[in-house]
């Protein structure tokens, strides 16, 4: 993977050197399979290295029970599961947190076997504790013999031991595939494993691995020292890789010199892909190789060949990578990345106020694109004036807009109505409501289900939905709505082949109701107040088109309608 900044998954394992346990507390072996068996038919509880009650015995009857849950045909499915033998990274960015967050992304099960635990943050790596050999031993059995593991990826590996013992385990315990990612090189270019894990890196590691992940400096560690500074270099680098063992080997030019493109260099054994993607420019690259290396593993879990495995994962980090540019944490020159993508955007809210607040429906102006057309004005304009005139909420339905100029439309009717503290719903179309990161959507009875849109937008956004029987509105509350839009309430020329509902329709939607209310359809300065003045239960408000935005001066006309409501409600606001 190939990015502006150096890859960063790796640690500065000299440090190391001060800290670690250089001979290991004298522990009881791990566990064995035997003994495993013979707590099985024996004693219930064994103990463990640190003197706790292992219950062994009901771990298994557990696993039994699981199993033949599994077996009944009882609806279970198995999860694509990724196991990770890595070191912790206190700062999260990098390391086994990496790993969990890159599979939690992808949709994969991420169990953990730590083999190292460093002090670290966005400054550098202030200490590195690595785990008794022994006990990253016990980490593998405990995983590798309950869970159905489909693919281990490996990072960093501190000690030529710890390689040989995960050696042991994946002959124990075959699963489907082995992703090493090389942790070996400091960002700074130092080689950080000795010659030793280099060597069983090379004899025992490689060989075992479907793909291996190495950056140009790991790369180079691993060839000895070789200088890789050119395409052609990471060409040669690739072949040379390969006859070590792995079936496919990845090496990332993020660091390749003076090339606006980045890019990586992928090797099946018979063929060389050039892989090219635009180099993103930000500091926040802490933990990509590693994101990238689980990502691959995660798409491996799923059934995924390699290839499309490291297209998709190369996509993943660098769609992460710009989405996340502009995020800080931390004062040190690399700062993590966002692997949740939009998600966190809703989740952040960045202090928008997004949820509904029912008096919001007071004076719902709804937009319409020919109208706009025919007074000559810009969606923008027309948003603008709508709610200087007192519009509390704008909804664009632009019914024959075309996708890219209403998107455009849309960004900057956010800003317009961001900026006036006014939240923005866009009729119909959730496609635009996402590009957009509208605060919500209107959807009818034949749009998008209310629950499928609560899934793609998340639990924060406003959804609004049209109702014109009580039934109707009972399901909108069942679906998870957020407000009702109920009508036509008057015949009106803006909706086609619309039912007009009548004031006792409305009636009776606002009496089954449990949601807020806005009325809609026909509604004008002429009969605001009878809608209102009707004093319904959960009526918040009037929704309108024509009455502004078929209009000379659209916020003269919202002025005027908006001091009708208020005189017919005063209750509402
Ligand atoms: C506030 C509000 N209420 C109802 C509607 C109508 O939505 P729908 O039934 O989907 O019809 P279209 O507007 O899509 O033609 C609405 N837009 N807003
Ligand atoms: C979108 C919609 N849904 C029910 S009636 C209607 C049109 C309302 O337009 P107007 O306010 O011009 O009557
Ligand atoms: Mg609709």
């Amino acid at each position: 993977m190939a990015f502006s900044a150096t890859l960063s998954c790796t640690v500065f394992f000299n440090l190391h050197k001060n800290r670690s346990r250089s001979s290991p507390p004298p522990h009881p072996p791990p566990i064995s399979r035997q003994e495993l068996r013979r707590s099985r038919g024996g004693s219930a509880s064994s103990r463990s290295r640190s003197g706790r009650i292992r219950s062994f015995g009901a771990m298994e009857a557990a696993t039994a029970e699981v199993a033949a849950a599994g077996e009944s045909g009882g609806g279970m499915a198995k999860v694509p599961h990724v196991l990770t033998v890595a070191g912790s990274d206190s700062g999260a960015g990098a390391g086994i947190q990496a790993d969990l967050k890159a599979c939690a992304a992808r949709g994969v099960y991420c169990s953990t076997v730590i083999t190292a635990v460093t002090a670290q943050n966005t400054v550098g790596v202030q200490g590195v504790d690595n785990v008794p050999e022994e006990f990253v031993a016990e980490q593998l059995e405990s995983v590798l013999s309950d869970m159905q593991v489909d693919v281990v990826k490996t990072g960093m590996l501190p000690s030529p031991g710890i390689v040989r013992i995960l050696r042991k385990s994946l002959n124990k315990f075959p699963v489907k595939a082995l992703v090493v990612d090389p942790v070996m090189v400091s960002t700074s270019g130092d080689v950080l494993a000795g010659p030793s894990v280099l060597d069983v890196f090379r004899e025992e590691l490689l060989p075992l691995a479907d793909i291996v992940t190495p950056n140009l400096k790991e790369a180079s560690a691993l060839l000895g020292g070789r200088q890789l500074e050119t395409i052609a270099d990471m060409h040669s680098a690739v072949k040379l890789l390969h006859q070590m063992g792995p079936r496919h080997v990845l090496v990332k030019g993020g660091d390749l010199p003076g090339s606006c493109d980045a890019v990586d260099v992928f090797f099946d054994g018979e063929r060389i892909h050039d892989l090219h993607a635009p180099r993103v420019k930000t500091r926040n690259t802490h933990g990509t190789g590693c994101t990238l290396a689980s990502c691959i593993a995660a798409e491996l879990a799923k059934g995924s060949s390699m290839l499309p495995a490291v297209q998709v994962a190369k996509r993943f980090v660098e769609n992460a990578l710009d989405y996340s540019k502009e995020i800080s944490i931390g004062k040190g020159p690399q700062g993590p990345f966002d692997h949740f993508l939009m998600l966190n955007r809703k989740v952040h809210n960045f202090g928008k106020k997004i949820v509904l607040d029912p008096s919001d429906l007071f004076l719902y102006a709804v937009t319409d694109s020919g109208m706009n057309r025919k007074w000559g004005r810009s969606i923008e304009d027309a948003v603008k004036a709508a709610i200087e005139g007192g519009a509390t909420i704008i909804q664009l339905r632009e019914k024959d807009a075309e996708t890219r100029n209403f998107l455009e439309a849309a960004k900057s009717c956010m800003e317009v109505c961001h900026s006036r503290g006014v939240p923005l719903l866009i009729n119909d179309r959730i496609d635009i409501a996402l590009a957009c990161d509208a605060d919500g959507i209107h959807v009818g009875q034949s749009d998008m289900p209310v629950r499928t849109a609560r899934t793609l937008l998340g639990p924060e956004k406003i959804i609004g939905v049209s109702c014109k029987t009580p039934e109707q509105a009972q399901q909108a509350y069942m679906d998870g709505a957020d407000y009702i839009g109920s009508g036509g309430i008057y015949p009106t020329n803006t909706k086609e082949n619309n039912l007009t509902i009548g004031l006792e329709g409305l009636k009776a939607v606002c009496l089954s109701s449990k949601l807020p209310v806005v009325a809609i359809g026909g509604i004008g300065m002429s009969n605001a107040h009878a809608v209102m003045e009707l004093g319904l239960p959960n009526l918040k408000g009037v929704a309108v088109v024509s009455a502004l935005f078929d209009r000379e001066c659209i916020s003269t006309e919202a002025r005027k309608l908006h001091e009708v409501l208020s005189g017919a409600a005063p209750e509402v606001k």
